[in-house]
């Protein structure tokens, strides 16, 4: 209920007055409805009792009738204007919140954003926003337009009819209306959560099997996979079924309590009409009103249905919205002479709950046009160690200097100017060549082909593309289309048309031949001779290419 709470508010604070002017319309549209009915009730009563009285010449028709034109062109027109106002602002709303959404997920630690899925990711920025839509405009502005209808309708009905038709009416209104809507969240609840999380797996399913179908398809678990799928959709089908049940049977308990409001109305009424206190017109308006009173409660039976689903949303939404800030300093440090251009001090890092840590004490320098090779036995911590150096995973102790300046010193932009790393697997994006490249370079630059063309030539990648379409070759999601070598150099190239001072590199020879090899680090070298270059790797032959040699052991 609290992150239900929390989200309305968010959701509200940035519409406040569009809301509140469609609260007031819905409000004006439900005070109009049952005004209509009410009128129109009065109205037909009153002209048969001229009619039986003999003084039907005398009524006067033409006042309630263009009343009742008034009631329901204006309520007609209420409900197009409530409508444009409140679903304009929810949709504006929740727009700005899906944003509050993907900025929160920006700023999870790199670890936890590595470990999202990306049908995780999808979930959170599409299903739970998407669940959220009737927060406002099915529970709260309902669940307030509902009392106001309501307590207007008392008064009229105090002052209209008699105050024991309206006590009645509110009576029967009030205890029915809140032992149907508690009972339709309380057992809509568990069936709602389930046919949105089974709904959510169907998603995540189904980008699992769409993604790795080649490899589910040669380790035999495809049909798992694919019952496991399916047994979601089952899932699903079978809480919206329990969902469509609940509905029913909600909306036939409100049926019979409006009914019920309406006989206590008409009985209340009648003896009244009888004892000559009120006609029987004026009686017929609680029975009518009664009626239409009805509708305050079905928008808001429909929203407390959802009930469920909206509550495991708003939590989820409501952790990443969290998300605390990173510290960002807007201006970069000033130049410190004499200092390395990277530099470490008995730099440690230990994940949280490890019996050791994954490196460290580590105190090493780098100098500009140096290159350091990082070896040591697989999961001694290499990469974790270029991570932290990249400043995506923070050290348990000890400092990184860049430039002399402590790295969180640096504003995000001037640090990812100034070094840049190609993790072991690369994102590559379905697009051409071009398109993957353009996103190293600066929006003036990012048509330079010649630029592109030097780094394609530094990896050794030029040939390959020449004999096909050249930067115009078309690459599928996850770089299909080139062998995992040509990937891997792609990535590479793209890293070094950055030409930042500190290239880092994860395994880059990973996969290649000797010649590749020897011909990437060597061409990259050329195309950043200044750059100071550090490059994890288990071939023997690339010490070679290094001027130092960094091993971590276990
Ligand atoms: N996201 C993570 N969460 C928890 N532990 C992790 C995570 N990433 C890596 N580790 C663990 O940290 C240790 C160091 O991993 P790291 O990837 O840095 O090793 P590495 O030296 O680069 O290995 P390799 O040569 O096989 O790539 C390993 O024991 C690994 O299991």
């Amino acid at each position: 209920m609290k992150a239900l709470l929390a989200v309305a508010r968010l959701i509200s604070e940035t519409e406040r007055m569009a809301f509140v002017r469609g609260l007031v319309l819905s409000i004006v549209v439900m005070v109009m409805g049952a005004a209509l009915l009410g009128l129109s009730g009065w109205f037909v009563t009153a002209a048969a009792a001229a009619g039986i009285g003999g003084i039907g010449i005398a009524f006067d028709f033409f006042r309630p009738s263009a009343g009742v034109r008034f009631l329901a062109l204006g309520r007609a027109a209420g409900r197009y204007g409530e409508r444009m106002l409140s679903h304009d602002a929810t949709l504006r709303a929740l727009a700005r919140l899906r944003g509050a959404v993907h900025a929160g997920i920006t700023r999870l630690p790199h670890e936890v954003q590595a470990r999202l899925r990306g049908a995780e990711a999808l979930n959170r920025l599409t299903a739970d926003i998407d669940a959220l839509d009737g927060l406002m405009l099915r529970l709260v502005l309902p669940f307030f337009a509902a009392c106001a209808t309501q307590a207007a309708a008392f008064v009229a009905l105090w002052f209209l009819v008699t105050p024991a038709t309206a006590v009645a009416v509110l009576a029967i209104y009030a205890l029915g209306g809140i032992a149907i809507l508690t009972l339709t969240a309380l057992t809509a609840h568990a069936p709602a959560a389930a046919a949105e999380t089974s709904l959510q797996a169907i998603r995540a399913a189904s980008l699992d099997l769409m993604r790795n179908r080649a490899d589910l398809a040669v380790a035999g678990a495809l049909e798992r996979q694919t019952d496991g799928a399916l047994a979601a959709v089952r899932a699903e089908e079978a809480a919206r079924q329990r969902l469509d049940m609940i509905d029913q049977w909600s909306g036939a308990a409100l049926a019979l309590a409006s009914g019920l409001a309406a006989t206590a109305a008409l009985l209340i009424g009648g003896r009244a009409a009888e004892a000559g206190q009120i006609s029987p017109a004026e009686a017929a308006i609680g029975f009518f009103v009664a009626l239409a009173l009805a509708e305050t409660l079905t928008t808001l039976r429909r929203g407390l249905a959802e009930w469920g689903r909206m509550q495991g949303a708003a939590t989820r939404v409501l952790a990443l919205v969290d998300t605390p800030a990173r510290r960002t300093p807007k201006a970069a440090p000033a130049p410190r002479a004499g200092a390395a251009l990277l530099e470490t001090r008995a730099l440690v890092h230990c994940r949280a709950g490890a019996a050791r840590a994954s490196f460290g004490p580590l105190s090493f320098t780098l100098a500009p046009g140096e290159t350091l090779l990082i070896t040591g036995p697989s999961g001694a911590g290499k990469s974790t160690l270029l991570s932290t150096l990249a400043g995506l995973i923070a050290p348990s102790s000890g400092e990184i200097l860049l430039s002399g300046a402590p790295l969180e010193d640096w504003p995000e932009d001037r640090l990812r100017a100034k070094l840049t790393l190609v993790p072991q697997r690369s994102a590559l994006l379905s697009g051409t060549i071009a398109e993957n490249l353009a996103l190293a370079l600066p929006p003036e630059r990012a048509e330079d082909e010649e630029r592109m063309w030097q780094a394609l030539e530094a990896v050794h990648l030029a040939g390959v593309l020449h004999a096909r379409e050249g930067l115009q070759t078309l690459l599928g999601p996850q770089g299909v289309g080139l062998s995992g070598g040509q990937a891997k150099r792609l990535a590479l190239a793209r890293a070094a048309l950055r030409r930042p001072p500190i290239l880092m590199l994860d395994e880059p020879t990973e996969g290649l031949d000797a010649a590749t090899a020897h011909g990437t680090l060597t061409g990259l070298r050329k195309l950043l001779p200044e750059a100071g270059i550090i490059f994890v790797s288990h071939r023997h032959a690339d010490a070679a290419l290094a001027d130092r040699c960094l091993t971590i052991s276990v």
